[in-house]
C-alpha cells in the first residue's frame, strides 16, 4: 500500500481509538518492512504535531470541497479518510525537510494538492504571522504543556568497558572531534562541551541534547559507548553496589533491549554469570543483538518467562542479585508522544484499571524474585511516575508473607545512590520517612526521564531479620487471574539507540507492547476462568435437575 495511505489509515485509527501510535499501525492492518514502518511512524508523528495548524489550513483552503472528486467524503472501508490523507500530504508539502510530496505525479491526490500549493503556502505564512512564529517549526505542538520553562534535553552516553577500550581514549577521541571536557557540570551545557555525570562518574558522559557526533562514529558502531538515559543506568548501579568478583551470579529478569543488562555485565567485569530472561520473542532477538554489540560475554540469555523459572533450580543456586525492571506504563518517558493523541477525556477508569493490572503483575515479579534462596539484593525499577506502580508496589511487596518470612526489607538510603536528592513519596509509604528515603525517584526536571528505583535486601541467614514494612500502608488488591491467584496462594502458604524521536517512541511502544502482552495473557486467563465457571454452573444445574427428578 502507498506509504501516504498507510500513514493516513493510522491517523484514522488514532482518531477513533486513541492508543499508542505504533499500535495504530498494527491495528490498522498495515504491513510494512521495518524501514517502511519507521518512515510511516515518523510521518504519523510529525503530522500529529502539526495537526492543529493543518486543520486550520484546510478551513481556509477547503481542499475537501475544492477537490471533492479526488478527496470524496465517502470512501471505501479499506481506504483512509480523505481528511487524513490530506493531512499527511500537506505535512510533507509544507513541513517535511524536502518540502514535497514523495509520490508519483500520476497518483491523482498529488496534482490535486499541488494545484493549490501557492495558496496553501501563503495561508501558512499568514497563520505564522498571526501567531507570531518566525519559523514554521514553531507551529508544532509542544510536549511541554506549561511552555514557560522548557526542560533541557540532555544526551547521556554510557562508556562501555566491556568493549575493551579505555575511557581516557574516549576523552582523546572527543578532543579530536573538538569536544572539551568540563571539570564540573554547567547548565545549559555549552555546545562542544561535556562533563562526567556527578552520580555515575565512572561511566556517564553528559552532552547537549542535540549532540550527534556518535552517529556513524566507530565508538558507537563498535559498542564502546551506549546511549542510555541517566535514570535508566541507576537500577544497575544500585544493584551492583558493593559487588565483589567472587560473590556469585546475577539475574536480569526482564532484560530486553538490554541496556541495563550490559551495564550489569560491565560491573561484573564481563566475568561470572548473568542470567538474562526475556519473554517476548522479538525483544529477545533485540536483546541478543544488543548484547553482542556491547561485547557481553558473561550473559546467558534465555527467551523465557521469569515467572515460570524455578527458584529452587540448581542453575540459580549461586544467584545473589536480581534486577527487576518489568513492563510498566512508561509514564516517565520524557519524549513520550502520546501527548499528541491523548484525549483529555480519556476515561480515568480505564487508566486506573490498567495501572492496577500492571501493579499486580509487577508485584508478582517481586514476590517471585523473593523466592530465590541465595538472593540477597533485588532492585525493582520502573520508568513510571505513578505511585501505583512505584511506592505502592514496594509497600505491598514488603507486607507480603514471603517478605516477612524471608526477612526482605528495603535498603536504606546510604545503599541507594545517597547523593541523589529526590526520594520516595512518604505519604505513599505509610508516612514512613526512612522507607521513603530508601527509594529514588527521577523527574524530567532532574534532567532525566521519570523513573523509580527501589532495592530490597535480606540477610541470607534471613529468617531472623524483621521486615520494615509498616502496616499503615496501602496494599495492591490481588486480581482474580490465575497467575495472581497462584502467587497469592503461594504467598499465603509460605513471590539503543535512542537517537531520535522515533527511538524514543519505540521505547514507549515497547513498554506499551509489554502491557498489551500482559493484557492478552490476563484475558486468556479470564476466558479460562469463565469456561471453568460455566462448567461448574452446568454441573450444578444438572445436579439440581437430577434431584428434582428423584423428588
Ligand atoms: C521495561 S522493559 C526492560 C528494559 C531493560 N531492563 C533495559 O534497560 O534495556 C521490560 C521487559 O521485560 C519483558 N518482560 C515482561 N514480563 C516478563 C516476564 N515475566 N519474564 C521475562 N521478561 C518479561 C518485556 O517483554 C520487556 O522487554
Amino acid at each position: 500500500m502507498n506509504f501516504y495511505k498507510s500513514a493516513a489509515l493510522a491517523l484514522d485509527h488514532l482518531d477513533k481509538n486513541q492508543g499508542s501510535v505504533k499500535g495504530s499501525l498494527a491495528a490498522s492492518g498495515i504491513k510494512s518492512t521495518p524501514g517502511e514502518g519507521k518512515r510511516i511512524l515518523a510521518l504519523v508523528i510529525e503530522t500529529l504535531k502539526y495537526k492543529p495548524v493543518l486543520l486550520q489550513l484546510l478551513t481556509t483552503v477547503p481542499l475537501l470541497s475544492l477537490e471533492k472528486l479526488t478527496f470524496p467524503r465517502k470512501v471505501p472501508r479499506s481506504a483512509p479518510s480523505s481528511q487524513s490523507l490530506l493531512l499527511v500530504l500537506l505535512h510533507d508539502l509544507l513541513f517535511s525537510t524536502k518540502n514535497k510530496i514523495e509520490a508519483s505525479d500520476l497518483w491523482p491526490p498529488k496534482p490535486a494538492v499541488l494545484k493549490h500549493q501557492a495558496r496553501l503556502k501563503a495561508e501558512l505564512v499568514k497563520i505564522q504571522i498571526k501567531l507570531g512564529k518566525s519559523r514554521k517549526e514553531d507551529l508544532a505542538r509542544s510536549n511541554n504543556p506549561s511552555g514557560d520553562s522548557p526542560i533541557e534535553i540532555i544526551r547521556y552516553i554510557r562508556y562501555n568497558p566491556n568493549s575493551g577500550k579505555k575511557l581516557k581514549d574516549l576523552f582523546q577521541h572527543l578532543h579530536k572531534l573538538g569536544y572539551e571536557k568540563l571539570d564540573q557540570p554547567i547548565y545549559p551545557i555549552p555546545p562542544k562541551n561535556y562533563f562526567l555525570d556527578i552520580h555515575l562518574k565512572d561511566v556517564l558522559l553528559t552532552f547537549q541534547g542535540n549532540t550527534n557526533w556518535w552517529l556513524k562514529d566507530e565508538w558507537y558502531e563498535k559498542g564502546g559507548i551506549i546511549l542510555q538515559d541517566k535514570a535508566s543506568c541507576m537500577p544497575a548501579k544500585v544493584l551492583m553496589e558493593g559487588w565483589e568478583a567472587n560473590e556469585g551470579e546475577c539475574i536480569d529478569a526482564t532484560a530486553a533491549p538490554g541496556n541495563k543488562t550490559s551495564y550489569v555485565s560491565a560491573m561484573m567485569s564481563n566475568r561470572g554469570k548473568l542470567h538474562a530472561f526475556e519473554r517476548s520473542p522479538n525483544r529477545y532477538n533485540t536483546l541478543i543483538r544488543m548484547l553482542e554489540k556491547a561485547h557481553c560475554r558473561n550473559v546467558k540469555a534465555q527467551r523465557a518467562d521469569f515467572l515460570e523459572s524455578d527458584p529452587n533450580n540448581e542453575v540459580y543456586s549461586k544467584v545473589t542479585r536480581i534486577l527487576l525492571d518489568p513492563s510498566c506504563s512508561g509514564s516517565g518517558i520524557v519524549n513520550r508522544l502520546d501527548y499528541l493523541v491523548e484525549n483529555e477525556a480519556e476515561e480515568s477508569d480505564s487508566k486506573s484499571e490498567r495501572l492496577e493490572k500492571l501493579a499486580s503483575f509487577q508485584l508478582q515479579m517481586i514476590l517471585h524474585a523473593f523466592k530465590f534462596t541465595s538472593v540477597k539484593r533485588i532492585v525493582y525499577s520502573t520508568c513510571s511516575i505513578h505511585p501505583e506502580e512505584d511506592e505502592r508496589v514496594v509497600m505491598s511487596a514488603l507486607q507480603s508473607k514471603i517478605a516477612k518470612e524471608r526477612g526482605w526489607k528495603l535498603a536504606p538510603r546510604d545503599q541507594v545512590i545517597p547523593s541523589w536528592e529526590r526520594r520516595g513519596r512518604e505519604e505513599e509509604m505509610g508516612g514512613d520517612k526512612d522507607l521513603a528515603q530508601g527509594v529514588i525517584r527521577c523527574l524530567p526536571e532532574d534532567k532525566t526521564n521519570g523513573f523509580f528505583v527501589s532495592c530490597f535486601i535480606r540477610d541470607p541467614s534471613g529468617l531472623s531479620v524483621k521486615s520494615n514494612a509498616s502496616s499503615k500502608s496501602s496494599t495492591i488488591k490481588s486480581k482474580s487471574n490465575k497467575r495472581d491467584r497462584d502467587e497469592t496462594e503461594d504467598d499465603q502458604g509460605g513471590e539503543q539507540g535512542e537517537s531520535d524521536s522515533i527511538s524514543a517512541l519505540e521505547s514507549k511502544v515497547e513498554v506499551v507492547k509489554g502491557i498489551e502482552e500482559i493484557e492478552v495473557e490476563m484475558n486468556k486467563e479470564k476466558t479460562q476462568a469463565q469456561l471453568e465457571r460455566n462448567k461448574r454452573k452446568k454441573a450444578a444445574q444438572k445436579d439440581k435437575a437430577k434431584k428434582r427428578k428423584v423428588e
